[in-house]
């Protein structure tokens, strides 16, 4: 017998169910873009839009064709990418492997670096840079000179998972972005912290359900497609 049946006296007894996304909901996976090109000091990566505009490195790809894979099984109402190349790129196994167009959304570009823009943030961090250390401690971008507000851009987060979601009520999505445009969303459905989710890896899958003003955060930061061997297969998208 299993849990569900009736029992033998005729009394009703209820199992528990696995989650499903409230009605009218939109499913958003938010997808990290796969590993960018090392920044050289004194190289600093084309800008577009003021922004370090890299592409994918060797193993960015290998990370792309992996996740891309694992979201083919998927059924999916539309792809999106920012306007940096490194979304674009690492969706495009997706959208070849679906025959459907990437939409181009600006606002799911990644947060402005101000004047540590175009590589030079990786290279204050790993130099453990003042700057960089406030940053982390106060858990805002903007202590960094000419960097977007912590404002602006979680004014620009919360709008632009707004309007995707209305343009796909009931529907599931995937959203191409960046590290720190995923920590503010889900900081944001969490009323967390700023910074509690910083730190999704190259290619991995966040997800969100939205309903109006209720975001729920279903996962984040799930790289199963990227770990073990190369044909591990991960489990569907629940
Ligand atoms: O390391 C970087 O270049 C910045 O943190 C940009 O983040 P992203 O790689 O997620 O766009």
């Amino acid at each position: 017998m299993t849990f569900d049946q009736e029992s033998r006296d005729g009394e009703r007894t209820y199992r528990q169910s696995r989650f499903a996304p409230p009605p009218g909901a939109t499913e958003i996976l938010l997808v990290r873009h796969g590993a960018s090109q090392a920044f050289r000091p004194g190289e600093p990566f084309p800008l577009v839009d003021g922004q370090g505009d890299p592409g994918l490195a060797p193993e960015g790809r290998e990370q792309a064709r992996r996740v891309c894979r694992r979201l083919a099984g998927e059924k999916l109402d539309a792809v999106y990418v920012s306007s940096l190349r490194r979304t674009a790129e690492t969706a495009e196994p997706l959208v070849r492997e679906l025959g459907v167009e990437p939409r181009v959304v600006p606002d799911l570009r990644e947060v402005h670096l101000g004047e540590w823009e175009g590589g030079l943030f990786r290279m204050k961090v790993a130099e453990n840079d003042p700057v960089a250390q406030r940053l982390f401690a106060e858990e805002r971008w903007d202590v960094i000179p000419g960097a977007e507000s912590a404002e602006a851009f979680a004014g620009r987060v919360r709008r632009v998972i707004g309007r995707l979601a209305a343009a796909h009520p009931g529907g599931r999505l995937a959203a191409f972005t960046h590290g720190a445009f995923i920590a503010q969303a889900l900081a944001l459905a969490a009323e967390s912290r700023p910074f509690a989710f910083l730190g999704a890896d190259n290619a991995s899958i966040s997800h969100l359900v939205v309903t109006g003003e209720r975001w729920m955060v279903r996962r984040y930061n799930d790289t199963a497609h990227l770990d073990g061997a190369l044909d591990a297969s991960a489990a569907a998208l629940t």
